[in-house]
């Protein structure tokens, strides 16, 4: 569990994180999205005693991340995977680090195994890894020490399209054995992929957050039968309100309550989908403004 209450950050007279309040569950994913200079690592840094707040508090498993006795062992944390010695190799690093949390050496193997870091790859310096590699290691690190929590800013920088998939399926499979993720992103189809939850920030703000497909909802749904008529007429006798767009018919309410009034009325359907474009569209219109605004700063 990750608690963020009323978190604030000034650097100068304007703030970085303005008043930042969510909370993170056990078994969930989510996604902390925004522009460029919106606070998400700022956020992130306080949660993990990086930078400290000018008011609010932020909590990790009930305590907050400085009082941990062997925080490894809580929350695994990935804030920049570029931040490595470069002079060390894979397994040297993880090696210390297990060493530090006091873990048994064969972690390190099993977390490199877990990574998809070969051993060839695991006796080359950090120097020579490719971004995407680095990201990997970077993941062995936060996971190394079985922590409940995951806290990881932007982590699928530099992984390829079958780097991000398997990152993917890592995360779910974590956060269904009951562990809680909280991954920043600004590659919004990645986070629509794999998060339950959604945190979006805009300037340093809140803009919206909670259950992913209730924000998807938010806009409405499209829907299209062969049988325009038909479809009017069952929407209608179900009291939902619709409206003519240019791709089918735009309503209210959200897919289910659309799909079981057309399925009352025996109306088969063509299409049935979210509105507004997905993610991309609910975040591009819930921070218009805010990257052009970070810009002129
Ligand atoms: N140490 C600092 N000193 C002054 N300003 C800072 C500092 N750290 C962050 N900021 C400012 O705080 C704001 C939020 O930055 P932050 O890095 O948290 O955003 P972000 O959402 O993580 O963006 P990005 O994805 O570009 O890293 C930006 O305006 C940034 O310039």
């Amino acid at each position: 569990m990750i608690t963020v209450e009323n978190l604030t950050k000034r650097y100068g007279p304007h703030p970085a994180v303005d008043d930042v309040s969510f909370q993170c569950e056990p078994g969930t994913v989510t996604g902390f999205l925004g522009p460029n200079g919106a606070g998400k690592s700022t956020t992130m840094r306080m949660i993990c005693g990086l930078t400290t707040p000018t008011a609010g508090r932020a909590t990790v498993s009930g305590h907050p991340y400085r009082d941990l006795p062997n925080p490894g062992r809580e929350v695994g944390v990935l804030l920049d995977a570029s931040a490595q010695h470069a002079g060390r190799t894979g397994r040297e690093a993880l090696t210390l680090s297990a060493y530090t949390m006091g873990l048994d050496r064969r972690e390190v193997a099993a977390k490199l195994d877990l990574v998809g870091l070969n051993a060839v790859a695991a006796k080359r310096r950090v120097r020579a890894y490719s971004l995407g590699m680095r990201q990997r290691l970077g993941l062995a690190q936060a996971m190394l020490g079985d922590p409940r929590v995951l806290i990881l800013d932007e982590p699928a920088n530099g992984l390829d399209p079958e780097g991000i998939f398997w990152m993917r399926g890592l995360l779910r499979d974590f956060a269904d054995r009951g562990g809680t993720v909280l991954l920043s992103s600004h590659l919004l189809r990645e986070v629509e992929a794999v998060a339950d939850r959604l945190v979006v920030i805009g300037g340093g703000r809140i803009v919206a957050q909670g259950d992913k497909n209730e924000l998807l909802a938010g806009g409405g749904t499209v829907v299209r039968a062969r049988d325009g008529a038909a479809l009017h007429r069952a929407l209608s006798v179900a009291g939902l309100t619709a409206a003519d767009s240019a791709d089918g018919l735009l309503v209210q309410a959200d897919a289910e309550a659309v799909g079981q009034a057309a399925a009352d009325a025996g109306v088969a359907l063509a299409e049935l989908r979210p509105a507004g474009g997905g993610l991309e569209q609910l975040f591009l219109t819930l921070t218009a403004g805010e990257s052009t605004k970070e810009a002129v700063r």
